[in-house]
């Protein structure tokens, strides 16, 4: 099917080597792929990794560093190197190509993804090729725990894309990492996460990798629940992204949520910044994540951090797992006044609009589908 519109992530594993510096021939052969798909009649968006690998062994150091300024400074020289190198490959296939470097808060800024989201819509209508990747020289955060795997999935959800394409160096994602199981077996296609999906799915598997499968799980999460379909595999061979498009290609298949989440709900999951946290007991994790239902008081354990109603609020349980988050509708002072206590003795105690703390229209929960061990 032409005329789709897609956003493909190609991994620093798949663009440079463990020793450092970007292989050139690979981003000629990526090219080519995205050139034949944009060919094709399809609006294509690229996400790559591989600034900091591209650029570590330029500024002397032997290996990637790993404190933040060094990766930083290896980023903003193998930023440039990525683009020109992009910028060569295109030109010969007649296509523009534009960069765009983007962080967390330009998705948690609604005017600022808006703007983002403008920009990136004229360049598609004018037929360029949006290239995108995180700003790394301002996003200390990001660098830290971030990775490229969800950002493409939050590009994928802003542009509304028919199809999200996460490529890496395995094909496909497995019931354990097959670098250390070599016996693992592939899922060929997913239609619902599970708790056992996030334990099998590990880190990064060679020196430039930076998030592994467990961010490629999280990015799927952040798709399905944006109604976008996902694809995690491997492309080497000319016509193998076209394959993938076409579905038959070389990797896991996730389907998209049949019931996308409202945009509201997207930001309240993927974009807000959390303003504090409240800690619940069993009971409570219960009602959130198995039957549908908003959290009151009589579950609160205890709270942390200095919210206000309308703030978006982390929820753990008493281990500190991490549940979902929702908008809160009480000051962290009053959450900790009522932890405990019923409804009824709640409505006498303080002035609340509703009972409710977080009511489940403005809840995300932190994975789509609970296996049983937790009911
Ligand atoms: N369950 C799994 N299935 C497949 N690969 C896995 C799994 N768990 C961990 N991995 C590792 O994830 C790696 C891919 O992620 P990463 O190294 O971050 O690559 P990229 O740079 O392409 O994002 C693989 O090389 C593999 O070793
Ligand atoms: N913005 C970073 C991305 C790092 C990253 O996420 O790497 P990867 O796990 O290879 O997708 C860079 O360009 O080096």
């Amino acid at each position: 099917m032409s005329g789709q519109r897609i956003v493909v992530k190609i991994g620093s594993s798949s663009l440079t080597s463990e020793e450092g510096g970007l292989n050139r021939e690979q981003v000629q052969f990526f090219a080519g792929e995205l050139a034949a798909l944009h060919q094709a009649g399809h609006q294509v968006l690229l996400v790559t990794s591989g600034a900091q690998a591209a650029g570590f062994r330029k500024l002397g150091y032997p290996v990637k560093p790993k404190i933040i300024h060094e990766k930083q400074a290896a980023a903003a020289v193998g930023q440039a190197l990525l683009m020109q190198a992009y910028q060569e490959a295109f030109l010969t296939r007649g296509i523009a190509v534009a960069q765009i470097l983007l962080t967390r808060p330009d998705f948690s800024n609604r005017g600022r993804a808006q703007n983002a989201q403008r920009t990136i819509e004229e360049l598609l209508k004018q037929r360029a090729l949006p290239i995108i990747n995180e700003n790394d020289t301002v996003a200390v955060d990001e660098i830290k725990f971030g990775d490229n795997d969800s950002l493409s999935a939050l590009v994928a959800n802003l542009v509304r894309a028919d199809g999200l394409y996460i490529l890496t160096d395995m094909d496909g994602v497995y019931s354990a990492d097959p670098r250390k199981e070599p016996d693992a077996i592939k899922f060929e296609r997913i239609e619902v996460l599970t708790d056992e999906l996030y334990r099998v799915a590990g880190g990064a598997g060679t020196a430039v990798g930076t998030g592994g499968m467990r961010s490629k799980i999280e990015a799927a999460r952040i798709a399905m629940q944006g109604g976008v379909p996902l694809f995690v595999g491997r492309v080497s061979e000319p016509g193998d992204l076209s394959d993938a498009v076409a579905g038959t290609g070389r990797g896991t298949y996730f389907a998209s949520s049949h019931h996308s989440l409202s945009s509201k709900k997207q930001w309240v999951g993927f974009l807000s910044v959390p303003q504090g946290r409240i800690i619940v007991d069993n009971g409570a994790e219960t009602a959130l994540m198995n039957n549908g239902r908003s959290l009151l008081p009589a579950g609160v354990i205890a709270a942390s951090g200095d919210f206000h109603p309308g703030d978006v609020v982390e929820v753990v349980n008493s281990d500190g797992r991490l549940l979902g988050r929702g908008v809160t509708h009480y000051a962290a002072w009053q959450v900790t006044a009522v932890a405990g206590l019923s409804s009824e003795e709640v409505m006498r105690r303080i002035e609340v609009a509703r009972v409710e703390i977080i009511h489940r229209d403005e809840w995300v929960a932190s994975t789509i589908v609970k296996e049983a061990d937790h009911a």
